[in-house]
């Protein structure tokens, strides 16, 4: 069972990620955030490198998360950020599997892609990943990056899975509502419908986003 559905009072988590900049973290915070993404995926135009992001890590607010998100990151890539940016969570998004997920003591999120044509069951996803403490869908095809700013088919989201699930892919403050009353997921995650530019955070956007988000919590 979705472990969102059903509730009364339920909060979906929100996550903005591809952060860059101290300001937008602190500024992600004091909007009602309750997590902030770190890039360290090689490709990405978001990328930053444990050094910033040690000093990033700081601009936090108290009980405001990090997540560091890779994708096919060597391992000891991923023990460096481990080690001195401290994460409170992983996110892969690549070809990772349990044993390398599970392998860094940290709790981690694996990041399904929806953009092919075929679509996992929820069980075999969670047989795939017994150590995730829950699922990402987003929008791009198996060995795609993220952050494209595009959405997929809801409908398509494996169902019934006993994890938590984020929503993520081309989301926006114009159509975040709309995805919540469709999935109800456990959070959503956005990185360029926030974005005046890859990694540069519009603080209007964020803040018109987390509004639709608290406006579909009190939709019944
Ligand atoms: O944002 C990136 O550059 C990125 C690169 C590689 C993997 C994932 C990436 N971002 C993640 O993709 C989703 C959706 O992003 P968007 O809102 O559609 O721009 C989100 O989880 C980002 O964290």
């Amino acid at each position: 069972m979705n472990v969102a559905k059903g509730r009364v009072l339920f909060r979906t988590r929100i996550k903005f990620c591809g952060m860059t900049r101290p300001g937008d973290i602190r500024l992600a915070g004091e909007l009602g955030a309750d997590a902030i993404g770190l890039i360290f995926a090689p490709d990405s135009s978001r990328r930053i490198e444990p050094e910033q992001a040690r000093a990033m890590r700081e601009a936090l607010l108290p009980m405001v998360d990090a997540v560091a998100l890779f994708m096919d990151n060597p391992l000891d890539d991923v023990r460096e950020v481990v080690r001195h940016v401290r994460p409170n969570l992983l996110q892969f998004h690549g070809s990772e599997d349990d044993a390398f997920c599970r392998s860094f003591g940290v709790p981690y999120i694996k990041a399904i892609p929806m953009g092919d044509a075929v679509t996992q069951s929820a069980m075999s996803l969670q047989a795939k990943y017994p150590a995730a403490a829950g699922f990402l869908f987003d929008s791009h095809g198996a060995g795609g990056s993220g952050g494209s700013g595009k959405t997929f088919d809801w409908s398509r989201i494996p169902d019934p899975l006993e994890k938590p699930f984020v929503l993520a892919g081309g989301l926006t403050a114009d159509n975040v509502f709309d995805a919540i009353l469709a999935t109800r997921p456990w959070g959503v995650d956005v990185s360029s419908g926030i974005e005046a530019e890859p990694g540069v955070k519009d603080g209007e956007c964020m803040r018109r986003f987390v509004e639709e988000v608290r406006r579909a919590d009190c939709h019944q």
